[in-house]
């Protein structure tokens, strides 16, 4: 464990700038390496299918995927509380794989808050403490520092049916983090909140994780979230990764179309027929820089420009404005070309904003068009 204390690394006055980068010096964040892991439930149902994966010390790392992909079985793998049918696990250089939970510099935060509704914050917060043997006199001055770390210092003596949604989940990272763990693994800590404490806690995970440079492996179903946190994101389907990469990464250049789609991509169209970097689709033909040989043109909505009214030119297409959706710092359009639509965000500078059914022009750059196969 690491000498210096969660205090020191605390953002109050009197500590020094360094503690921060003394104390990530020291703190032992853990690497992870899986192997061919595989998970069977009875006879049907594929968990997981052969996962590799390398998870770097220090880095906030997210699984993302829809519902059944095999993101909670993979977390309790790491956790140790399911067995892999196949495949190793190595945390911090060590296989752990037939090492027990308790015995792993592990912790897990759910999204139910799991803590004990009949005792304090404090006793919540002491409870792993206590479990390690540590005198009471010590395990209060860790409480403190950990509930001042997370800010949540006036509440500590509070039971915890006395506290909101939002402090309760603050209450279950700082138990797990008390402890000091290499790794933390946080199973859709948020999800259960309302979207502005989401948004603010979202910040506040991503300063705590940064400050004590720590490896967390988040799991959501949302891409939004796991844009916004993550240094890199895993996506999961049927049980294998379809891409790893950082949020730019796999939201501009997805591998396939099931990973643009799950970022939120809806522009996807067959293509019809292809000439070189000339695609033919329901759109019309468009001229492409480097698209590769799939079967499915993507294009970006923020990679589009509206121009007023019918511009002759390449790569350009007339379009009329079926839906506008004004959100202050961008609007995004919903337009119609012949019978087929096509998402455009445009970024608000003063630029001339087209209304419904106002007839525009679509320009699109060759070098942002890209093909996908299915
Ligand atoms: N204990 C279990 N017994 C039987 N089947 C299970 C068990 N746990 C998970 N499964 C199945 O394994 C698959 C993967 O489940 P998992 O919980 O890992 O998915 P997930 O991506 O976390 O989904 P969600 O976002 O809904 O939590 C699913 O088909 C699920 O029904």
């Amino acid at each position: 464990m690491s000498e210096t204390t969660t205090a020191e690394i605390a953002d109050k006055p009197g500590v020094h700038p360094a503690a921060d980068e003394q104390d990530r010096a020291n703190r032992k964040a853990s690497s992870i390496e899986m192997q061919g892991l595989h998970k069977r439930f009875g006879r049907d149902t594929v968990a997981l299918d052969g996962v590799d994966l390398d998870i770097r010390a220090g880095e906030f790392f997210t699984l993302l995927g829809p519902s059944g992909c095999g993101k909670t079985t993979l977390l309790r793998i790491l956790a140790g509380l399911e067995e892999p049918d196949d495949g190793s696990l190595v945390v911090g250089g060590k296989n752990v794989t037939e090492v027990p939970p308790h015995r792993r510099s592990v912790n897990t935060v759910f999204q139910s808050y799991a803590l004990f509704p009949h005792l304090s914050v404090r006793e919540n917060l002491a409870f792993g403490l206590k479990m390690r043997g540590m005198p009471a006199a010590e395990r209060h001055v860790k409480v403190d520092e950990i509930a001042d770390f997370i800010k949540l210092g006036d509440l500590v003596d509070r039971h915890v049916d006395q506290l909101s949604g939002g402090q309760r989940q603050r209450i279950a990272l700082a138990r797990a983090l008390i402890c000091e763990p290499d790794v933390l693994l946080l199973d859709e800590p948020l999800s259960a909140l309302d979207a502005g404490l989401r948004s603010q806690l979202q910040v506040e995970l991503l300063r705590v994780q940064k400050r004590l440079g720590m490896t967390f492996v988040f799991v959501t179903h949302d891409q939004q979230e796991a844009m916004v946190m993550s240094d890199r994101i895993a996506v999961l389907n049927g049980g294998t990764i379809q891409q790893v990469g950082a949020p730019r990464e796999v939201y501009e250049r997805p591998v396939n179309a099931f990973v643009a789609r799950f970022m939120g991509h809806d522009n996807l169209y067959p293509i019809s027929n292809r000439q070189g970097g000339r695609l033919t689709t329901a759109l019309g033909t468009l001229t492409a820089e480097d698209p590769g040989d799939g079967e499915l043109l993507l294009i970006r909505p923020e990679t589009l420009d509206l121009l007023p009214g019918k511009v002759e030119g390449d790569n350009h297409l007339t379009a009329k404005v079926a839906e506008r959706l004004y959100r202050g710092s961008h609007a995004e359009f919903r337009l119609e070309i012949g019978d087929t639509t096509l998402q455009a965000t445009v970024n608000n500078r003063g630029r001339h904003l087209p209304e419904i059914g106002e007839t525009v022009t679509v320009a699109v750059a060759p070098e942002d068009l890209v093909t996908l196969h299915e």
